[in-house]
């Protein structure tokens, strides 16, 4: 009769935590024994092999380099060893320690190249999401240049003098538009024809940075083999941690449970839930070795079944089970006043930046941004590399509710 419990002890055997007490009539012969020997050898060796590979995740502990290492450490079972690269670690990531999989936490910043040379020596893949996701004129255009392009130079030259040959970068669906004409991309892919002109430092940096890459691959890297690379351009991302659903919901707590519609709701914006966007960052890390002839040099959009909405109705779908309602079926103000509003804003940021950053939602270019339509209907991923979305769009939705609902000030 087994008894519950972990360990061995004495004729006893400790298989899946149930204590098996051998007696005379069940004890295993040396033959067993051998064959037992040997499988486990077998197994702890065929474990090994497959637990062999190093991954770098750049901006690991952001909104979604967060989600990629923890969909890394659920899902891929190749991991010997996650860096987490980063310039701000997060405190959770104490908590990933105690797993099988070594988690090594570097302090570091993609801008200085000996920094992130030491974080990929060694690494097999590299997921490169670090980047300054700023549209609202927080850090100076040579700032965001310096980390979104040079950063990102920094991280294929050391792959390139490391001999790490796989690369996935994570860029945007800026890098194509809306441009600043401000013409529609209505349920377009990855070649659709559009005419992909910026001015903003933002979509400029993403764009530039996502040609590097591109470019990068096939170049030879340390040990002659060549560097394979590929760009992922998800849409609006939110879920779990984004910053900017953050800002909403305080928003309208401070507005008495209410937001102000300043966007019409025929205008559609794509959005992706967060996990999956991780989760095809993990399948194109996998997959990139065996389809490289395929998969090398392409850029993909992040899509699932999240629905084409407004950004505003959009963020309704969880900030109004969170109690917040959207005044108004038709923007409340007309274009042009919001449009001085935007520039009022844009100026005060100005004047002000000397004494304090004033950094409203409202700027010229996010008005301009939120007021055209911006969606993709695409399989390519799909078609390569047999990409499905991990959560549908009832999971999603309801992941994001209950993470706004559990926000420190929240009314539910
Ligand atoms: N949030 C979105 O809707 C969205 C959509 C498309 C693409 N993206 C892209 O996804 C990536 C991640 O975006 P996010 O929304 O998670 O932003 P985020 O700001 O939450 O995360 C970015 C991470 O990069 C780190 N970082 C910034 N500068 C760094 C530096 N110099 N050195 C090292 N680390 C640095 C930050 O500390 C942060 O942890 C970015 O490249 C962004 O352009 C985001
Ligand atoms: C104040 C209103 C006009 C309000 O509706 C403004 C919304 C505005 C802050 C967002 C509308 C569209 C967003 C952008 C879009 O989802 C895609 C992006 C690409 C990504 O790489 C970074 C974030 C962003 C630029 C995202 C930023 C917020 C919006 C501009």
């Amino acid at each position: 009769m087994g008894q519950e419990g972990g360990g061995t002890s004495g004729r006893g055997w400790c298989v899946a935590g149930r204590l098996a007490q051998a007696d005379e009539k069940t004890a295993p012969s040396e033959a067993h024994l051998g064959a037992l020997r040997l499988w486990l050898q077998l197994g702890m060796a065929d474990s090994a092999q497959a637990q062999k590979l190093v991954y770098l995740v750049t901006g690991g502990c952001g909104f979604l380099g967060e989600h990629v290492v923890r969909m890394l450490l659920q899902q891929e079972p190749r991991l010997r060893e996650l860096r987490i690269f980063d310039l701000h670690l997060g405190p959770w990531l104490e908590e990933l320690k105690t797993g099988p999989v070594q988690v090594t936490a570097i302090q570091g910043d993609v801008t200085q190249a000996h920094e992130v040379a030491a974080a990929v020596a060694g690494a097999h893949v590299v997921i490169h999401t670090a980047g300054l996701v700023d549209v609202f004129g927080r850090a100076s255009p040579e700032t965001i240049h310096e980390v979104n392009v040079q950063g990102t130079q920094n991280v294929i030259e050391a792959c390139v003098q490391a001999g790490t040959q796989f690369l996935v970068y994570t860029s945007s669906m800026e890098v194509v538009g809306p441009n600043i004409k401000g013409h529609p991309f209505y349920r377009g892919n990855e070649d659709t024809p559009y005419e992909a002109i910026h001015r903003h430092p933002y979509p400029c940096s993403k764009a530039l940075a996502e040609r590097l890459v591109l470019e990068a691959n096939g170049r030879k890297v340390r040990g002659g083999l060549p560097l394979v690379t590929c760009a992922l351009r998800p849409t609006g991302i939110y879920g779990e941690g984004h910053q900017i659903m953050r800002d909403f919901y305080h928003q309208g707590l401070r507005l008495g449970g209410r937001l102000f519609r300043a966007v019409p709701a025929s205008v559609e914006h794509g959005r992706v839930y967060v996990g999956n966007v991780a989760w095809m960052h993990v399948l194109v890390a996998r997959e990139l070795e065996q389809r490289a002839a395929l998969m090398g040099g392409q850029v993909y959009f992040c899509y699932d079944k999240s629905p084409y909405k407004s950004y505003e109705d959009f963020n309704m779908e969880f900030l109004g089970p969170c109690g917040l309602r959207l005044v108004g079926t038709r923007p409340l103000l007309p274009y042009w006043l919001l449009v001085f509003l935007a520039a009022l804003n844009a100026l005060l940021q100005w004047l002000l930046r000397p004494l304090l950053l004033y950094a409203p939602l409202l700027n010229p270019y996010t008005l301009a941004v939120a007021n055209t339509t911006f969606t993709v209907s695409t399989n390519k991923a799909q078609r390569h590399f047999g990409y499905e979305p991990l959560f549908s769009w009832e999971d999603s939705r309801t992941r994001t509710i209950r993470w706004v609902q559990a926000m420190e000030g929240s009314v539910q």
